[in-house]
């Protein structure tokens, strides 16, 4: 990644503080098995306790951390340590290899290794692959501009096994996520399938190899800055459990460190749920601290709804004493002007929910 230069740089006040380390006892494990014998339809072994118990657990969740980690999520073992292997065996190539599939600005689905969080360089590689391939999207963030593009797959040659792979795990990823969304649904009160419909026809959803090197300034930059995701929400792998992702804590503003439960797929819940929810769920602000001796790797699904979706509180829960605190807003345009602020420093900061906030 070159020598240390000004732009991977923290604010002061952004800088981790490696003396602090507080390990989140407090972020919730479900144990997913009882929704899995539900879907299943059998009924013999189907308990309504215990999902209502498992509806509950991920309200609960939702609400106090925005962050949880699952187990028996149903992702076949074997297929989560294939698809960190591919990525591994990707990021092990020449820069000049893993160039053959970066991304441009006209598709922006591919590798590259000078992302922005907030105008500051984050300390790590990408590779992206979307969901659907082609994706339809904006071409531009312009409210004015109804073009839409398409976005296609850059499937590197090498390894050759990377696209099988990573097209059986998006697969699953989209099954986990269709059932959290209905968990995440019956938690707030409503239908289970009641956000289903934003994507039947088309989603936004990708998937991601995040590659952190070691830092030999792991006290000055971050493998990615403070942020919030778009997303509606993501299912995170962290690869062999290496500690580095870090959330706020909303009791206390407290930075965090998750500690990965082997097996798990660590999930947290995005802007979209949050205006959903109409804040009843708030997504937490987390970052990626790097580390001066290991590497780390993690792959994030970010499932997010059709670009043409307006997201804006859930009507049957909004009423004169809980109005709606936010205004539709399209979701395709948000992804595209938030890639622009991700690309190249910029002299505003991207796009936050905040903007579409109601006074
Ligand atoms: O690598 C991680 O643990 C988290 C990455 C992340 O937050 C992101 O890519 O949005
Ligand atoms: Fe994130």
């Amino acid at each position: 990644m070159g020598e240390v230069d000004a732009s991977f740089i923290q604010a002061p006040e952004q800088r981790p503080n490696p003396s602090i380390i507080d390990e989140a006892q407090g972020i919730p494990v479900i144990d997913l098995s009882p929704i899995h014998q539900h879907l299943q339809n059998d009924t013999t072994v189907s308990d309504p306790s215990a999902i209502e118990a498992v509806v509950k657990e991920v309200g609960r969740a939702c609400k106090e951390w925005g962050f949880f980690q699952v187990i028996n999520h149903g992702v076949p073992l074997n297929l989560k340590n294939g698809v960190e292997d591919v990525s591994r065996r990707f990021f092990s190539q020449s820069l000049e290899e893993k160039k053959k599939v970066a991304r441009d600005q006209t598709s922006v689905p591919g590798y590259f290794d000078a992302e922005h969080t907030k105008n500051i360089r984050d300390w790590k590689e990408g590779l992206d692959f979307l969901a659907k391939d082609p994706t339809p999207i904006p071409i531009s963030g312009d409210d004015d501009d109804d073009r839409t593009t398409q976005w296609t797959n850059r499937y590197p040659q090498n390894p050759p096994d990377l696209r099988g792979t990573v097209l059986e795990y998006i697969e699953e990823m989209e099954k986990l996520s269709f059932k959290l969304l209905e968990l995440i649904a019956l938690s707030l009160g409503l239908e289970p399938r009641r956000f289903h419909g934003y994507y039947l026809k088309d989603q936004c959803s990708f998937i991601r190899f995040n590659h952190y090197p070691a830092c030999p300034w792991p006290d000055q930059a971050l493998g990615v800055g403070p942020h919030k995701d778009p997303s509606a929400l993501t299912i995170l792998a962290a690869v062999d459990e290496v500690e580095g992702l870090e959330v706020r804590r909303k009791s206390d503003q407290q930075w965090i460190r998750v500690k990965p439960t082997p097996q798990a797929f660590i999930i947290n819940i995005g802007d979209v749920v949050q205006v959903w929810s109409n804040d009843e769920y708030m997504g937490a602000e987390h970052r990626v601290v790097v580390n001066s001796e290991k590497e780390r790797f993690s792959i994030p699904f970010f499932f997010s709804p059709a670009h043409n979706t307006m997201i804006e509180p859930t009507k049957e829960l909004i009423n004169e004493k809980n109005p709606a605190k936010y205004k539709p807003y399209n979701f395709g345009k948000f992804l595209v002007k938030r890639k622009d602020g991700n690309y190249q420093k910029q002299n505003v900061d991207n796009i936050q929910i905040s903007h579409f906030r109601l006074p």
